[in-house]
This record gives C-alpha cells, sequence and structure tokens, in this order.
C-alpha cells in the first residue's frame, strides 16, 4: 500500500466498436483466468483501498470486487468517465487504468502509487512519443477534478489533451527503464489484431 492511501479507478464505460464485442469480458488467460475488467480490479486491489469502476451496464456485473459509478453523461468518452470517477472518489488521489490493458506491468503500477510529486496528475509518456501524457496509467489528484470539468465544458473530450491543461508531472523514462522496457503496460485493445498480437505476446511470456 502506498503511504498515502489511494483509490483505484477503472474507466471502463466504452462501447468496444472496433473490437466489435464487449472486450471487458475477453479472458485472455483461460476459462479459469480473469476476465479484463477483473483483472484490472485485480491490478489495483494491492495498492488501493477503494476501487472505482466508471461504467454504465453495472447491473450486468453483479458480482464485481468493486464500487461501480455510472457517468454523470454517458457517452462521454474517457474525459468523462475519469471526471465521474474522480467526483466519486474517497481520498485525496487515485491511480486510474483503462480496462482494455492487459499487459500493465503490476511493478510499474506500484512505483507510479509510490511516487511523490506536486501538481495535479503524474502521467508517463510513452517512449515513442515523449511530449503527449498517457492519461489511463495514471495518478490524479482531487485538484485535477474541477480543472478537467472547465475542459470538459468547452466541448472538448479529448483526454490527451485535457491533462495538458493541468499541472502534470512525468516520472520520466527510468519508469520504463526499469520497469518496462518495452513499454507493455500501454498496449490496449482496440481491435481484433490488437488481441491477436497480444494473445501471441501472452503465450511467448
Ligand atoms: N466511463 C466511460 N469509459 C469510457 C468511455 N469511452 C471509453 N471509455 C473507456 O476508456 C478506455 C479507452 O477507450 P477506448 O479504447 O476508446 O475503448 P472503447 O470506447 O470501448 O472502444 P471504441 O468504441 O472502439 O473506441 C476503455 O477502457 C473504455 O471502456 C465513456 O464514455 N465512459
Ligand atoms: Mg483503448
Amino acid at each position: 500500500m502506498s503511504r498515502h492511501p489511494l483509490s483505484g479507478i477503472v474507466i471502463a464505460g466504452g462501447r468496444s466498436r472496433r473490437f466489435g464485442a464487449d472486450k471487458r469480458r475477453l479472458r485472455l488467460w483461460g476459462d479459469h483466468g480473469p476476465h479484463l475488467l477483473g483483472h484490472a480490479i485485480a491490478l489495483l486491489q494491492p495498492l488501493c483501498v477503494d476501487i472505482i469502476v466508471v461504467m454504465n451496464d453495472g447491473v450486468a456485473w453483479p458480482d464485481l470486487p468493486a464500487r461501480i459509478v455510472a457517468d454523470e453523461q454517458p457517452g462521454s468518452g474517457a474525459l468523462g468517465g475519469v471526471i465521474s470517477g474522480l467526483q466519486a472518489m474517497h481520498t485525496a488521489a487515485a491511480l486510474v487504468i483503462a480496462a482494455d490493458m492487459p499487459l500493465i506491468v503490476p511493478e510499474l503500477l506500484a512505483a507510479l502509487a509510490d511516487w511523490s510529486f506536486t501538481g495535479d496528475v503524474l502521467a508517463p509518456t510513452a517512449p515513442s512519443s515523449p511530449d503527449l501524457p498517457q492519461p489511463l496509467l495514471a495518478v490524479y489528484r482531487q485538484s485535477a477534478l474541477a480543472p478537467l470539468r472547465q475542459v470538459f465544458a468547452t466541448g472538448e473530450r479529448r483526454l490527451q489533451v485535457a491533462l495538458t491543461s493541468l499541472r502534470w508531472v512525468d516520472p520520466g523514462p527510468e519508469l520504463w527503464q526499469r520497469y518496462d522496457p518495452a513499454a507493455r503496460s500501454l498496449v490496449n485493445i482496440n481491435t481484433p489484431d490488437d488481441l491477436a498480437q497480444i494473445q501471441h505476446w501472452l503465450k511467448k511470456s
């Protein structure tokens, strides 16, 4: 557990349009393993005192070991999901991830949870695009909520763009070098081809 109690927020209210089926229910680790959403929750459990899943079909997930929160404005994208999750949190900060990231390295997540930083959000940049924050593998403070709402009110829906209006801190390339040199933690499943690639990696690991 990190020094300060953290919430864990899984943004999971997307429509899986590119994938074509509910990707949150994929069982990449075999029929007896977790589904993707359960895997995301399990990653957060050792690090967080309260886990919030932001999605709009909670009735279809009766046994989830998490608090389910609906979008304030359904269909408002990941930015709307983060706003709804931060609004529901009872701690000063939260670790935020997406439900479609099967290769997050637990030690990297623990390092982010423990990172001390000044600002609204701690978000790494991908080694391949060092100017853009990765908003769904990040730590948000309560102080992020008001400016995110302001950006949302302008009509902006791109979470990555919204983050640039916050006091944003990048943990730097050492995070990747130390815990995840191939930056697989950022891989997310958007299309059936993404799934095939990830299954290939999982078979080899
Ligand atoms: N709560 C909430 N989560 C969202 C919303 N839109 C996307 N997400 C989540 O944000 C993460 C990243 O979104 P995408 O990769 O675009 O996933 P998606 O929206 O299901 O997929 P596409 O329909 O193909 O864009 C996923 O975990 C989604 O479940 C939304 O409107 N509300
Ligand atoms: Mg995605």
